[in-house]
């Protein structure tokens, strides 16, 4: 069979069809409500966070991951994909618009200028006035909280 799995890459579209396609041939329309999704989300969430429980810090690309390891991974991490499209498509939420809308307006919250390199929260930049040295010296966020 030739799926989307095969394929290279995938949209947010075909997965939205994929899923309610899902739903339909099975009569599960009626379960996938905005409640139960949301919750069913917040399961996935828990059981994705278990693969990382107790491992500590592990470094970036998962080198030391077994393939079955990273397979799970990859499992946990789309049921979390899936459920939150079928939930923004139940709420009749376009997720991809809304994500890039989302990402402009983090861009205008978090200036480069005032932001770089500093993790702080939005409401904690300093937004009074500064020098353009003050500027580079501390990017407007004294240090990483
Ligand atoms: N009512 C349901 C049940 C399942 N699924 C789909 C979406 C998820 O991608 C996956 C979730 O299936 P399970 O509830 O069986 O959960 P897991 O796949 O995580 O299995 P397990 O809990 O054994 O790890 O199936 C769905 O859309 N609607």
């Amino acid at each position: 069979m030739t799926g989307i799995s095969q394929r290279e890459g995938v949209t947010l579209e075909e997965l939205k069809k994929k899923m309610a396609d899902f739903a339909r041939e099975r009569d599960w329309d009626k379960f996938h409500s905005p409640r139960n999704l949301l919750l069913a989300l917040v399961g996935e969430v828990g059981e994705l966070s278990e693969i990382f429980q107790w491992k500590g810090e592990v470094p970036k690309g998962l080198p030391d991951w077994k393939e079955e390891e990273k397979d799970h991974l990859g499992e946990e991490l789309s049921d979390v994909l899936l459920y939150l499209v079928r939930l923004s498509d139940i709420c009749g939420v376009d997720l991809g618009k809304a994500a890039l809308r989302k990402v402009e307006l983090n861009a205008i919250k978090y200036p480069v200028g005032l932001c770089k390199g500093s993790s702080k929260k939005y409401t904690h930049i300093t937004t009074t006035t500064t020098t353009d040295s003050e500027v580079q010296s501390n990017n407007g966020c004294s240090g990483n909280v």
